[in-house]
């Protein structure tokens, strides 16, 4: 049977004329490596902090291995969540965060955080203060992997790191993950970076999660098809559109359903050209949802501007 690391009921969390979180209801199963994905102020870090007990509920509920966490210091010592905005105090050096955190966190490997110290050349010297914002996230890199944590949280972990440190990071988290399987839950951006990495995703939508299934189970639930704007608006008649672009008289739609043979038929008629969807496009399709944006313009460098206007289908 899955087991479940954590559990939430109609979890939400509004602020003064703002509902960050909105009833959610998910179950993240134990040792999977799961992405949050959605646009900015979609709710990711607010569901992060609710569940790691920062941060309390307006209604709805948590579990943790079976226990609600907030002011439980067991349940809390078994996560781990480094935000893209860690703070530290001020007189900190890298010493000072490591000796605090193998103090903090029970199952500590130091020779792991040696060992990423070395890879993301991390700085000894200055104060934390001063590290340049890659740096930031490698020192939040290094106290999340050395942590061990059965329950670890990456809220954008990458931010301002270089493209040899992000490798570092994906090869460093699945080498660990490999041999110490925990639960980790990650939100980014670079979906197309780190698709790789991920074993489910939840994908959040002004405070809604929109989907939450298993990567290669949403990867074959969608098809892209794209050509002339026309002939696209006759295709998807009917049919479940997450989201439709065009320029010109092109376009594309990217459609929520696996592509079948008479669909693949009925798009070759129309000399439309059927392809799959990145985890990156279909993710950008729940955030669009079933808008239509067309590009026109005259002027601007390459004889063309962009300007973009969104309406709502008519499909
Ligand atoms: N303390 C707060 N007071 C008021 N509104 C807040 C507060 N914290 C978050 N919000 C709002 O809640 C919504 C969700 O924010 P959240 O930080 O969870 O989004 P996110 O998905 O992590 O975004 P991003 O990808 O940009 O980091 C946003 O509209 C944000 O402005």
């Amino acid at each position: 049977m899955t087991q479940i690391a954590i559990e939430t009921r109609g979890l939400t969390r509004r602020y003064r004329g703002a509902t960050a979180l909105d009833d959610v209801t998910v179950q993240i199963h134990a040792n999977t490596i799961t992405g949050l994905l959605g646009r900015n102020g979609a709710g990711k870090t607010t569901f992060m902090s609710l569940v790691t007990a920062q941060d309390r509920p307006s209604s709805g509920t948590v579990h943790v291995n079976g226990r609600q966490p907030f002011e439980r210091g067991d349940i809390i010592d078994q996560m781990c969540f480094l935000r893209d905005n860690q703070r530290y105090p001020d007189d900190y050096k890298l010493k000072h965060a490591i000796r605090a955190a193998s103090i903090f966190y029970p199952n500590w490997d130091q020779a792991t955080a040696d060992r990423l110290i070395a890879a993301f050349r991390i700085p000894a010297k200055p104060i934390v203060k001063k590290f340049s914002r890659g740096q930031l996230s490698a020192l939040g890199i290094v106290l999340g992997l050395a942590s061990r944590s059965p329950i670890t949280f990456f809220d954008e972990p990458y931010l301002g790191l270089d493209a040899t440190a992000r490798a570092i990071f994906y090869d460093e988290l699945l080498r660990d993950y490999a041999e110490h399987p925990r639960t980790i839950i990650l939100s980014t951006h670079l979906i197309d970076e780190m698709d790789r990495l991920l074993e489910r995703v939840i994908v959040i939508d002004q405070g809604r999660v929109v989907r939450h299934d298993d990567v290669d189970a949403m990867r074959g639930s969608a098809f892209q098809v794209a050509g002339k704007a026309a002939e696209i608006d006759r295709f998807v008649q009917g049919r479940s559109v997450l989201s439709r672009r065009s320029i010109g008289g092109l376009g594309t739609a990217v459609i929520g359903e696996a592509p079948t043979p008479e669909d693949r038929a009925a798009a070759e008629a129309d000399g439309l050209e059927i392809s799959a969807v990145s985890l990156q496009d279909l993710v950008a399709a729940y955030g669009l949802g079933d808008a239509v944006t067309e590009d026109t313009g005259s002027d601007g460098p390459s004889g063309r501007t962009a300007t973009t206007h969104t309406e709502r289908s008519a499909a």
